[in-house]
């Protein structure tokens, strides 16, 4: 079979050489190197201790779920763990008191130690949001001077989707102020009702905004704000800034935040949660290619279809040496396999499984080049559906989601072409929904 030469020319100069022409494969680099918080930290950093109290208390009622919606799983993962880790990745934040519900500490508990969350302290919550922030907040000075914080974020836990960036000017406004809160523009006006459930009067929604999560005091502030404020604040209220203003005389510096800030409330905001994730883990994909040249070819192809999916790809010859970085950073694998077994699978999965800890699903796809490379299937080749079901069930309590992949002999070019694209397709549409329900499958190309 006539290989494409011009794809092949490039993609086995960029497999085989990693420093290869980024033309073709612009992501064709040795492991992801990205914008560490440190290197963010050092740029003017946070020179001063930062505590996060995250307020996890509740109940979600307005879910209509038994389980507390911080404690829902998206892609096997509850909801705070993704909030803790928001703050956790964050250099410049050292302590984060997730205040839980009695009944829910031995939850937490289970939580930080599987998902090994290191900066994190809880604290009985209160039967409202303020109690339970103000158990978080005078918890934080309970170790003595030397351990407050100089300045303390509040975060409810069910608004995941909070960047570094923000939470830095966030800390520094509220260093420099006393206060701080993010805001966001207001979706519907606002109305006055009568006593009789007719319309008082609007307000201009121009002149409001709504207040959202995080928001950032010095320490003092809150703290003093949190003694002072009544039983009534503590019962009905539901704006820390107004307590900064009423008890201490500190007016909020507001700061309009991201989109992404808004809070899990309903359960619409479940499912929308688990599309944001889905779609962050499933930005970009390492195909692993080996030596062989049909696998190297059908890479090519691969990364000019996931280019036209929006998704980046990196071809590597393997996980060794500078790709190693891969197992650390990347949330997806596609490992081409041309009449072999599934030793390069196992390798790679007993490779993630030493490397790291699996915060969030991993996808790793075996693609079986069947018959190809001129080699006739080896009639002593086992059947490969039993040991992909079986790898899988091994890998899923790890988070780690396998599916295969089987490509047979095209017999000409353009039923190659028709073949490769049908298995960016497949590979693109696994990544994306990471349904455990087809794990361990073998789909056909
Ligand atoms: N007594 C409470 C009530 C709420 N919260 C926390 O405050 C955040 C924002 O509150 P909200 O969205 O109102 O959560 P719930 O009170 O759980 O929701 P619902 O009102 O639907 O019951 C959530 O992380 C929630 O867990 C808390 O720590 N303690
Ligand atoms: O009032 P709920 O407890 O439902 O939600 C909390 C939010 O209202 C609150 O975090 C922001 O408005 C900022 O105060």
């Amino acid at each position: 079979m006539e290989m494409n030469q011009n794809i092949t020319d490039d993609v086995v100069k960029c497999a085989t050489d990693r420093a290869a022409d980024p033309g073709i494969f612009p992501a064709c680099k040795a492991g992801k190197s990205e914008y560490t918080a440190s290197e963010r930290s050092s740029r003017g950093g946070v020179d001063f201790p930062v505590s996060v109290v995250l307020p996890a208390g509740g109940t979600g009622e307005r879910t209509g779920l038994r389980t507390p919606k911080q404690f829902c799983t998206f892609l096997g993962r509850p909801l705070i763990s993704y909030t803790i880790h928001a703050f956790e990745r964050v250099s410049w934040i050292q302590r984060i008191m997730v205040v839980v519900a009695k009944e829910n500490t031995e939850l937490m508990t289970d939580i930080i130690q599987r998902y090994q969350h290191t900066k994190v302290q809880t604290v009985p919550g209160g039967s409202t949001r303020h109690r339970s922030i103000c158990n978080g907040v005078l918890a934080l000075g309970e170790d003595g001077e030397d351990k407050r914080p100089e300045v303390v974020i509040i975060h409810d836990a069910v608004r995941p989707f909070v960047e570094e960036d923000f939470l830095y000017k966030i800390v520094m406004t509220a260093k420099e102020q006393g206060a701080v809160g993010a805001i966001r523009p207001l979706v519907s006006t606002v109305i006055a009702t009568t006593s009789e459930g007719y319309l008082d009067h609007t307000l201009e929604r121009a002149k409001y905004r709504a207040s959202e999560m995080p928001q950032g005091f010095t320490y003092d502030i809150i703290y003093q704000a949190y003694k002072r404020c009544s039983e009534s604040d503590l019962e009905f209220g539901t704006e820390c800034l107004h307590l900064a203003l009423q008890y201490c005389g500190t007016n909020a510096k507001l700061i309009e935040g991201p989109p992404t800030l808004w809070k899990v409330t309903y359960k619409r905001d479940l499912a929308a949660a688990e599309f944001i994730i889905k779609e962050t883990l499933s930005q970009s994909a390492c195909v692993i290619t080996g030596p062989s040249l049909h696998a190297v070819t059908l890479a090519g192809a691969l990364w000019k279809a996931f280019g036209t999916f929006g998704m980046e790809l990196d071809v590597v010859p393997d996980l060794l040496g500078n790709n190693s970085n891969f197992l650390l950073k990347e949330n997806n694998f596609i490992q081409l396999s041309v009449n072999s077994s599934l030793s390069e699978v196992e390798a790679i999965l007993w490779a993630l499984e030493s490397s790291r800890v699996l915060l969030n699903s991993v996808v790793v796809i075996w693609v079986h080049l069947r018959g190809l490379d001129g080699l006739a299937i080896s009639g002593t080749m086992t059947e490969p559906a039993p040991l992909i079901m079986e790898l899988a069930s091994a890998a899923k309590p790890r988070n780690v989601l396998l599916f295969g992949i089987q490509l047979h002999q095209p017999n000409d070019l353009e039923q190659w072409e028709r073949s490769a694209l049908r298995v960016a397709e497949i590979t693109s549409a696994l990544i994306r929904e990471r349904n455990p329900a087809l794990v361990g499958q073998l789909l056909q190309a």
